[in-house]
């Protein structure tokens, strides 16, 4: 029998979401790297040069590589030999009040704060439990006498586009998750990983395509080695399909979008396939640690081998200034697209619970708590700032979910241009080219690196929503793309076909 007390449980669980909060796993950071290497399409070397530079500066700065810390999800295998026990010999609380505990410990760090994200309630208000709980426990009672954790922190920009389908026996899997990966668009900020479960009951897919994101990066071993079973067979396959779709890096075209293609498979009913898919993104973060009684599960080691030779900083060529104070209509127009802007002056942010409001004051014919004409919005959420900061990582938010409030925000307000991450839908295309107005890319997962060119921020109007509030920032050279231009012409492949 191992004794194991929930406090110390708590303390590896908080301590392991520090830890992924701004360490990629290194094998991640190696198959980013190669990825980076191999690219010769230039947009796309380019987000990957500041994902890099970005996860570099994450990992010495000990601070948030997205601003998106994620939804704590930890997984726990309790061997049947373990007894929980508490230090404080207090009654022993439910694994899903340590595992929260041990949440708003860790995301109120005071020396690295990551951001609450949940929403109380998913309809109606919305409220942010302002503490990002309630986590997600998973628990399974398996044999042995350790306790095997799994902390994840997954941001939302994968797992919103998660997929399921219940598929006949005689269809092809393969085919199945290619004709999903159009339609996922760039919110799940390539490259990453893709996770696949096949088989079981259908929230049993759903789990293993979300268990397997968490092993390492091995599909260069698996291509070496040769495939010995179907599963690998699918991932070989799969991998090299979902590249040639030309995706690439946040959707900018290219080689590499997926970075490997994980398979987990169960039994299942002779009538049907159940077969799930999640993206993991380019802010992986996850722990793998096992506590055996002895106290807090140790940390892996410290060492940055796997960073060494990336820049310190993010150096882009040719690109054109743009001074946000002055900016018109005449040289928005002026914008290419896939031109490479560094943007000086003000930017006001605002996503989605802002844009909601906003909008709704617009069709109430009431005014807004901001002037917006002559400006440039950023979608985004940031995390709070620490001592020598003017604001934590700050990296943008899926565009695509504020297509619906383009048209009446360009409309009735004289807004010039937006600053966000992913593709835009025909919609907010078509409304971007009747108003001469421009949609610019930064890069989703990069938000440390982004930060940085943020010299001042505070917040303006709607404190109540948190990191939803809307800010004003100071930036100088912020760098960005410009993904959709005044003509309507755009970066996105897959503009057209994204759900
Ligand atoms: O919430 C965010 O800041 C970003 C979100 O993860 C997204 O990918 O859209």
């Amino acid at each position: 029998m191992t004794r194991i007390a929930q406090e110390d449980l708590a303390t590896s669980i908080a301590q392991a979401l520090q830890f992924i909060s701004h360490r990629h796993p290194p094998d991640f950071v190696r198959a980013l790297r190669r990825a980076h290497a191999a690219e010769t399409h230039a947009p796309a070397r380019a987000a990957m040069g500041q994902l890099l530079v970005n996860s570099r500066m994450a990992a010495l700065g000990r601070r948030p590589l997205c601003q998106d810390t994620g939804v704590a999800q930890v997984f726990l295998r309790i061997g049947m030999g373990v007894a929980f026990v508490r230090h404080d010999g207090g009654p022993l609380r439910s694994l899903q009040a340590v595992v929260d505990e041990a949440v708003r410990t860790a995301y109120g760090d005071p020396g690295n704060p990551l951001r609450a994200t949940m929403v109380a309630d998913p309809l109606g208000a919305r409220t942010n439990t302002r503490d990002n709980t309630p986590s997600v426990v998973h628990c399974e009672l398996v044999e042995g006498d350790a306790l095997e954790l799994l902390v994840v922190a997954k941001g939302g920009g994968g797992d919103v586009k998660a997929r399921f389908a219940t598929l006949n026996p005689s269809d092809s899997v393969a085919d199945w998750v290619l004709a999903q990966l159009p339609g996922m668009g760039a919110g799940w900020c390539p490259p990453g990983v893709l996770g696949i479960g096949i088989g079981g009951s259908p929230e049993q897919a759903m789990l293993l395509a979300k268990r397997s994101l968490f092993d390492a990066i091995d599909i260069d071993a698996l291509r070496a080695r040769g495939v010995a079973t179907p599963e690998e067979a699918l991932r070989l396959d799969l991998y090299a399909r979902s590249n040639a779709l030309g995706i690439g890096a946040q959707g900018l075209g290219g080689l590499s979008a997926v970075l490997d293609v994980k398979v987990r498979t169960a039994p299942c009913h002779a009538a049907t396939i159940p077969v799930a898919l999640i993206p993991n993104c380019a802010a992986t973060r996850y722990l793998h640690l096992t506590l055996d009684g002895s106290g807090p599960a140790p940390l892996p080691d410290l060492a940055l081998d796997a960073w060494e030779g990336i820049p310190e900083h993010f150096t882009v060529e040719d690109a054109v200034r743009v001074d946000l104070d002055t900016l018109d209509r005449a040289e928005v127009g002026q914008w290419k697209v896939g031109q490479t802007l560094l943007l000086t002056g003000t930017l006001l942010t605002a996503r989605d619970a802002a844009h909601k409001r906003l909008v709704d004051l617009l069709q109430r014919g009431e005014p807004l708590p901001v002037e917006l004409r002559g400006r440039t919005l950023y979608y985004v959420g940031p995390v709070d700032a620490v001592a020598g900061e003017a604001v934590g990582p700050a990296g943008p938010t899926t565009a695509t979910r504020m297509d619906r409030f383009v048209e009446p925000l360009l409309a009735q307000t004289g807004l010039l241009a937006m600053v966000g991450k992913a593709e835009r839908g025909p919609e907010a295309i078509a409304s971007i080219r009747k108003h001469g107005a421009a949609y610019l890319a930064a890069t989703g997962g990069a938000a440390y690196l982004l930060s940085r060119a943020i010299r001042k921020a505070r917040v303006l109007a709607f404190a109540d929503l948190g990191m939803e509030a809307i800010h004003e920032f100071e930036v100088v050279d912020f760098p960005v793309t410009v993904a959709v231009d005044a003509h309507g012409r755009t970066i996105h492949r897959f503009a057209e076909a994204r759900t």
